[in-house]
């Protein structure tokens, strides 16, 4: 079971809209992600990364070809099913996607609100430990009003990483950022991962990411048409 990949994905394909408007948007996609590994997704704009990631991240209907995610087949699957393995991954998106009324801790207790029965006191903890995590001890109390964009999408990433995911999904995390704090973000997922054995796949269109990945995956059209190992 150790060696289960986190997701295997083989003969994977995927359409949107119906009738004339039916278009193939993944083709034949077959990929494997080791526990622990850091993943980048690139390829140009349409070329499917997005459809990717929501499909292996339980946000959408497989309906051809076989997704494993932590050993367990998506195509078919309930949706208690698909509920109870969404709740072993994080999910970070370009947008930080923060409440605005919430402080950085309680935007951060959020990313726990999958795993009811926590206790509050608890889950106040484990926010402000992912905080301190993330280098923003001191911000706890603010609201993102009074964050700047490096900060907001840290905490972001404390959200994402405060319920202890199995896998990280995230997209575009950097694409709002500055090349400093683009770096810092790229580095706290990688770092964060590691430390935890975490499992990170994340898309991007930016280079700088890509000399912090293990594996480059590269999608045209729809295809993997490139893997490279790095390290
Ligand atoms: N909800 C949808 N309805 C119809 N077509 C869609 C939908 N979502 C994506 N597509 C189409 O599927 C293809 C792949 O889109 P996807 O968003 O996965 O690409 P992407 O590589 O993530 O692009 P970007 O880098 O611009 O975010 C594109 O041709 C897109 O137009």
């Amino acid at each position: 079971m150790r060696d289960t990949p986190i997701i295997a994905t083989t003969g994977l394909n995927h359409w949107f809209g119906s009738g004339d408007a039916r278009k193939q948007a993944l083709f034949d996609v077959t990929l494997t992600l080791q526990r622990g590994s850091f993943t980048v997704l690139m390829g140009p704009s349409g070329s499917g990364k997005t459809t990717v990631l929501t499909l292996v991240g339980c946000l959408r209907a497989v309906q051809d070809g076989s997704v494993l995610l932590m050993g367990q087949e998506l195509n078919g699957a309930a949706e208690d099913r698909l509920i109870a393995l969404r709740r072993r991954l994080g999910f970070i998106f370009q947008a930080h996607n923060l409440h605005e009324s919430l402080t950085a801790a309680q935007n951060v207790i959020m990313g726990l609100q999958v795993h009811p029965g926590v206790p509050e006191t608890m889950a106040e903890q484990a926010a402000i430990h992912a905080l301190g995590l993330v280098g923003l001890a001191d911000r706890t109390r603010y609201l993102p009003a009074n964050l700047s964009g490096g900060q907001k999408q840290r905490v972001a990433v404390a959200r994402a990483l405060v319920g202890n995911p199995a896998l990280v999904l995230a997209d575009e995390p950097t694409a709002a950022l500055d090349k400093d704090s683009a770096a810092d973000v790229v580095d706290l997922i990688k770092r964060m991962g590691r430390a935890r054995g975490t499992t990170t796949l994340l898309v991007t269109h930016d280079p700088r990411i890509l000399d912090r990945a293990d594996r480059i995956l590269t999608l045209e059209d729809g295809r993997i048409v490139k893997i490279e190992e790095r390290g």
